[in-house]
């Protein structure tokens, strides 16, 4: 062990202005494992941790609100409006005002919201640009939507569909590229803000206004950027965004999305899942459909309060807590990961697929290593929590709130302990 990594980690503890929220999760100690050594959660940025007022609160909403009110909780406990209601509880986080934000569905349904929206947006604006004298649905204007292709599946699956959906021809193109592919053909982009697998973070600011120049629609996927870095979507103008709750926000396992619609957009955002809950007046019972304003628009079915609700109470944790001190230890922990690897890792036995740049690193480490699935398999039984992602890659994301420096150079250090054993 290098004496001067594992002092460093502990002054690097001690001067962490965030290290007492790591009491508000649960988390492996010391006498949890057989060991006798604290496990090290490196997996944030695939399952958030649970924090610990969680339990408690969704015991009081299945035993009170459920078990003894029923039906009445519906008003009484807050449950119809909770969508919106968590939105607003995410929206500082993503850098956006009230009443843009709902909470609901998967990220995967999301996308489809937010991508076939934007199509009707973008053709929206061409039928205005035209005075309302084109063809509505008249191909050759806007047909195409850009999506990343190093995208994490599911958005391309989703943008596959929606582009044979709206009659639109798809694109892959990969972020850096996406500037010189933009033309008067493209409708709407769909663009990963970090990338699952490297840990890339790309240029929301600079990529948005390049769709915009070229009056297209850009939407967002925010899974691994939400929590652990600021995205500032009113600040950039960004049109759409979703992202999942379950990373960095620690909502849990399949706690709800969320969709961003920008304010000026939301009247005219037409979702292709029209559920009674985005209608105007859902109790009327109309037999045609009058969508609601603002972002319940962007509702579709009855929400799952169970997660909906466990997810409020994670949220607790953000309290007094600024995303960009939360990017600051992101940075650091990112920075001084790759200082230990460096350090404890046999020469040439990995590879950082990550940008060692601060502005193009999200908040994740992906090392590429020969017999990367062996590698993971080892550090967790070790307990070293990261993940493996095929062929070859080796995850760790590091998640500000809980995880800590010591945690750091105890992973690489049990990394290159294992590889030195294995090289
Ligand atoms: C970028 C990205 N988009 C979407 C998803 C998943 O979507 P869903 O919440 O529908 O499983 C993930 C991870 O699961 C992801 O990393
Ligand atoms: N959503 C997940 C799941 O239901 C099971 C296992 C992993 C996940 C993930 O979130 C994977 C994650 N998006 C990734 O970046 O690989």
């Amino acid at each position: 062990m290098s004496d001067r990594l594992a002092v460093e980690a502990k002054e690097l503890d001690a001067g962490d202005e965030l290290a007492d929220l790591r009491a508000r999760f649960v988390l492996d100690t010391a006498s949890d494992r057989a060991d006798g050594v604290a496990g090290v959660y490196l997996d944030g940025n695939s399952l958030g941790a649970l924090p610990a007022a969680v339990p408690g609160r969704v015991e009081d909403v299945v035993r009170r609100q459920w078990g003894e009110l029923r039906i009445r909780s519906w008003d009484e406990s807050g449950w119809w409006t909770a969508p919106e209601r968590v939105g607003d509880r995410i929206a500082p986080l993503v850098g956006a005002a009230t009443g843009q934000i709902v909470v609901g569905d998967s990220t995967s349904v999301n996308v489809f919201k937010a991508l076939v929206g934007a199509v009707r947006l973008a053709d929206d604006a061409g039928d205005a640009r035209r005075g309302d004298r084109g063809v509505r649905g008249v191909r050759g204007v806007r047909d195409e939507i850009l999506v990343d292709a190093t995208t994490f599946p599911t958005d391309g699956y989703i943008a596959e569909s929606a582009a044979r959906l709206t009659g639109r021809t798809l694109i892959p193109v990969t972020p850096g590229d996406v500037p010189a592919a933009l033309s008067e053909r493209t409708a709407a982009v769909l663009l990963n803000h970090v990338d699952y697998r490297t840990g890339r973070l790309h240029d929301l600011p600079s990529l948005t206004a390049a769709v915009h120049a070229a009056g297209a629609i850009a939407v967002w996927d925010l899974c691994h950027s939400a929590g652990a870095l600021p995205v500032g979507l009113d600040e950039h103008g960004v049109d759409l965004a979703v992202g999942c709750t379950y990373k960095y926000l620690n909502g849990g396992p399949g706690s709800p999305a969320y969709l961003y619609v920008r304010r000026e957009l939301q009247d005219r955002f037409d979702s292709p899942l029209p559920g009674w809950n985005s209608h105007a007046e859902p109790f009327g019972m109309r037999e045609t459909y009058e969508p609601a304003r603002g972002a319940l628009r962007g509702r579709v079915g009855t929400p799952d309060i169970l997660s909906m609700l466990a997810l409020e109470a994670a949220l607790d944790v953000w309290e007094g807590v600024s995303i960009e001190t939360v990017r600051a230890k992101s940075l650091a922990l990112t920075d001084f990961f790759l200082e230990c690897v460096a350090a404890y890792v046999p020469e040439g036995q990995v590879e950082s697929l990550t940008p060692v740049r601060h502005e193009e690193r999200g908040s994740q480490v992906a090392l590429r290593c020969d017999h990367a699935g062996d590698v993971m398999r080892r550090l967790m039984a070790r307990g070293v929590v990261g993940d493996f992602r095929r062929p070859d890659v080796l995850r760790f994301g590091f998640t500000p709130l809980y995880v800590g420096f010591a945690d750091v150079e105890r992973a690489a250090r049990i990394l290159g302990e294992e590889l030195r054993r294995s090289g």
